[in-house]
C-alpha cells in the first residue's frame, strides 16, 4: 500500500483547493482520489456559453434523487452535483459572488469563534482568487468591482465575460427601479443590490476556470501530489476500534477492484454535502440505527452525520419578449447557435461568450410588507421549537442547534439582513417546460431562488455497497417562511418583468400564466415545479457537539484524532449566495488549519 502524508477523498472545489496548497510545500506528500475523470479538454466544460449541454449533466454529473417531498406533490427531485476533477466547478454556472457579511459572522456567533467571521475570513476569499478587473467594453456593460475585496494573487481565476445580453441590463435598470441600489460589488458582503456577477472564468481567454483549472493543472507535474481518477472511495480504515478513532488510510474503488491507500497524517473528506457523510457512514460513522439498517457495523455513534442539510430551491416567471438576440435564439436556430460557437472559437465573442447573469438579491423589505413580514417571524418564533424539534429527527442536541440557527436567521430578517431571494435574469427561456413543449418564441425569464431556508433534512445511506445512492430528503418547504418568501418571488419577478424598462419589451406572461392571480394559485403552481438550486450544504455541520455539530472549529470530525472536512457539507445554514467562492474559500482555511497544525 503506497503511504502518504495526506489523503484527499474527492477532488472537487475545496478538494482540490487543500491538496494544492498543502503540497506547495515539497516535503508534504498528497494523494486526492476522485470519482469521475478529468474532463479539462471537453468543451462543454470550458465554452461558457455551453454551461449544461452535452454531457455537463449525465456523465459529469451524481444527478442524486431526492425521496419523494412531501411538500411538493410528493415528487422526486433530482440535486445536481458535478462528478470529475474539479467537481461541482466543472458544470456550475460560473456566477461568483459572496454572502452577506452577517451570515458569515453568524457561524462565527454559534461557533463561538470569531476566526469565523467576514473579517478574518474575507483574506481566505481573497486567498483563492486571481481576479481581473473589467476592461471598458466590460465595464461599459456594467461591471463594477471595488479592488479592497478581491485577490490578485490567487489560484481561480475569476473575471467577466466577452459578451452582454442587452435583456440583462434592462433588467438591472427595472430592478433599479423597484428600489435595488446599483451594486459597486456583488463580493464585498453586502449584497443587498443588483449588478453583474463576476465569473470563474479565465477573462484572457475566456474560458471557464473549473477548480482543475485553478488547482490542478497548473500544478500535475508535482512529485508529491498523485491524482487517482476513475476511484471511488469506499470507506475510512480506522487503526482502533475504541476511543478516539485514528485514520490510517481509506479503501476505493477502480473498475471492479478494491485497492488501499495509507494516509500517515490525516484523512481529508472533500467529497461533497451529499458525498462527504456517505464515505463517513460507510466508515461507521453516524447514528448507530441507521448504520446498522444499512447493513454497516458502527465504529463511532455520532448521530448527526447527514443531518441538517438543506438546499436552495428556485422557480421562474417567464415572459415572452420582442428581443431577439436571446438564448433561445440558439436553440430556435441551430445554424446561427453553429456560426456563434465558430464565432468563439475564432475570437472568443458572441453569445457562447457569456455566462449570462446579472444579479439581484432580494432583502424582506423587497419581497414583503412590514405588517406580512413583522407576523411571518412572529409565527415563525412562536413554533422555533416546534420546528427545530421537527427537522432535528429527534436528536435534542441538533434541535437547539438548529433553534439557534432560525433564531439567528429571525433576527437577522427583522434587521432586513437575512436575504431571502436571488433574482436573476436570464436572457431566454428558463423555466419547467421542455423546449418542445413551449412556444417556439423568445423569452425573458426572471429566476427566483430561495436563498435562507429554515426547512432542514437529511442524507443517509441505505446500503453498504458504495455504489449504491444515498437516500437524500431536502424536506424543501417544510417550514411557512420559506413557502411565503418563494410565492414572494413570483410577485417580485412579475414586478421586474412588467417595470421600464424591461416592461417596454415584454410581450405578455407566460409562467406562471396570468390564471395565476392568488397568492394560493401561485403557491400550487409552484409545489409542482420548483427544482433544487443545487446549493446543498450543512450535513457535516461545523457547529459544538452541544449543537449537534459534527466538525469543530479546525474542521475536524467529533471523536477522531485525523479526519477533517473541507467542503460544503461544514456550512451550518445556508447562505445568500451561490457557494463556489465560499467552498474554495473552506478550502484555503482547511490548508491553513492543516498546516498550522503540523507547525
Ligand atoms: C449545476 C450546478 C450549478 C451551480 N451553479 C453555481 C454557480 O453558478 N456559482 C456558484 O458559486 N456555485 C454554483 N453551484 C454550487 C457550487 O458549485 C458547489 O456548491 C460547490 O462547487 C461544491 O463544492 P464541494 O467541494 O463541496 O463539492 P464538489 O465540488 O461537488 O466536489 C466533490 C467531489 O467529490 C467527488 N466524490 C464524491 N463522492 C466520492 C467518493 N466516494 N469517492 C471519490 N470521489 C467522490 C465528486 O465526484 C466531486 O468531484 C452549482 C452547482 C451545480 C451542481
Amino acid at each position: 500500500t503506497p503511504v502518504y502524508d495526506y489523503v484527499v477523498v474527492g477532488g472537487g472545489t475545496a478538494g482540490l483547493t487543500v491538496a494544492s496548497r498543502l503540497t506547495d510545500n515539497k516535503d508534504v506528500t498528497v494523494a486526492v482520489l476522485e470519482a469521475g475523470f478529468n474532463a479539462e479538454g471537453l468543451q462543454e466544460v470550458f465554452v461558457p456559453g455551453l454551461i449544461g449541454s452535452g454531457i455537463a449533466f449525465t456523465t459529469l454529473d451524481w444527478s442524486y434523487k431526492t425521496v419523494p417531498q412531501a411538500n411538493l406533490n410528493g415528487r422526486t427531485l433530482t440535486v445536481n452535483a458535478g462528478k470529475g476533477l474539479g467537481g461541482s466547478t466543472l458544470i456550475n454556472s460560473m456566477i461568483f459572488p459572496r454572502a452577506e457579511k452577517e451570515q458569515y459572522d453568524a457561524w462565527g456567533q454559534l461557533n463561538n469563534d470569531s476566526s469565523w467571521t467576514w473579517t478574518n475570513l474575507l483574506p481566505f476569499f481573497k486567498k483563492s482568487e486571481l481576479f481581473t478587473p473589467p476592461n471598458a467594453h466590460q465595464t461599459a456593460a456594467g461591471a463594477r468591482f471595488l479592488p479592497a475585496v478581491h485577490g490578485f494573487a490567487g489560484r481561480v481565476k475569476v473575471g467577466f465575460p466577452n459578451f452582454f445580453f442587452e435583456q440583462s441590463a434592462l433588467w438591472r435598470r427595472a430592478a433599479e427601479s423597484l428600489g435595488f441600489p446599483a451594486s459597486p460589488d456583488l463580493s464585498n458582503g453586502d449584497p443587498h443590490a443588483v449588478g453583474v456577477a463576476p465569473n470563474s472564468l479565465d477573462a484572457a481567454n475566456n474560458t471557464r476556470c473549473s477548480a482543475a483549472c485553478a488547482y490542478y493543472t497548473p500544478f500535475a507535474d508535482r512529485t508529491n501530489l498523485v491524482v487517482i481518477t476513475n476511484a471511488t472511495v469506499s470507506r475510512i480504515l480506522w487503526a482502533n476500534s475504541t476511543g478516539e478513532l485514528v485514520a490510517v488510510g481509506v479503501e476505493y474503488l477502480v473498475n471492479n477492484e478494491t485497492l488501499t491507500v495509507g494516509a500517515s497524517k490525516e484523512v481529508i473528506l472533500s467529497a461533497g454535502t451529499i458525498g462527504s457523510p456517505k464515505v463517513l457512514e460507510l466508515s461507521g460513522v453516524g447514528n448507530s440505527t441507521i448504520l446498522n439498517a444499512a447493513g454497516v457495523s458502527p465504529v463511532l455513534d455520532l448521530p448527526t452525520v447527514g443531518e441538517n442539510f438543506a438546499d436552495h430551491v428556485h422557480s421562474w416567471a417567464n415572459a415572452f419578449t420582442n428581443v431577439t438576440l436571446t438564448k433561445d435564439a440558439l436553440l430556435l436556430n441551430p445554424a446561427f447557435a453553429a456560426e456563434q460557437l465558430a464565432l468563439w472559437f475564432k475570437n472568443r465573442t458572441g453569445l457562447y461568450s457569456a455566462a449570462p447573469r446579472s444579479l439581484g438579491i432580494a432583502a424582506p423589505s423587497d419581497v414583503f410588507s412590514p405588517s406580512q413580514l413583522a407576523a411571518l417571524v412572529a409565527q415563525a418564533e412562536a413554533n422555533l421549537t416546534h420546528f427545530a424539534t421537527q427537522f432535528s429527527n429527534g436528536n435534542p442536541a441538533l434541535a437547539q442547534g438548529i433553534a439557534a440557527q432560525h433564531k439567528i436567521a429571525l433576527d437577522l430578517y427583522k434587521r432586513n439582513k437575512e436575504l431571502p431571494l436571488e433574482m436573476n435574469a436570464e436572457p431566454g427561456y428558463s423555466g419547467p417546460t421542455a423546449f418542445a413543449a413551449r412556444p417556439a418564441r423568445n423569452y425573458t425569464a426572471i429566476n427566483s431562488v430561495l436563498y435562507a431556508p429554515l426547512a432542514r433534512g437529511r442524507t443517509h445511506i441505505v446500503s453498504a455497497d458504495p455504489l449504491a445512492p444515498p437516500a437524500v430528503d431536502p424536506a424543501y418547504w417544510a417550514h411557512p417562511l420559506d413557502v411565503a418568501a418563494q410565492v414572494g418571488g413570483i410577485k417580485l419577478a412579475r414586478r421586474m418583468l412588467a417595470a421600464p424598462p424591461l416592461g417596454a419589451v415584454n410581450q405578455g406572461e407566460f409562467e406562471p400564466g396570468t390564471d395565476k392571480d392568488t397568492d394560493a394559485k401561485i403557491e400550487e403552481w409552484l409545489r409542482g415545479v420548483v427544482a433544487s438550486d443545487n446549493h446543498e450544504v450543512g450535513s457535516l455541520s461545523m457547529m459544538p457537539q452541544k449543537l449537534g455539530g459534527v466538525v469543530d472549529t479546525s474542521l475536524k470530525v467529533y471523536g477522531t484524532r485525523n479526519v477533517r472536512v473541507a467542503d460544503a457539507s461544514i456550512i451550518p445554514f445556508p447562505v445568500s449566495a451561490h457557494l463556489s467562492s465560499t467552498v474554495y474559500m473552506i478550502g484555503e482555511r482547511a490548508a491553513d488549519i492543516i498546516q498550522r497544525a503540523q507547525n
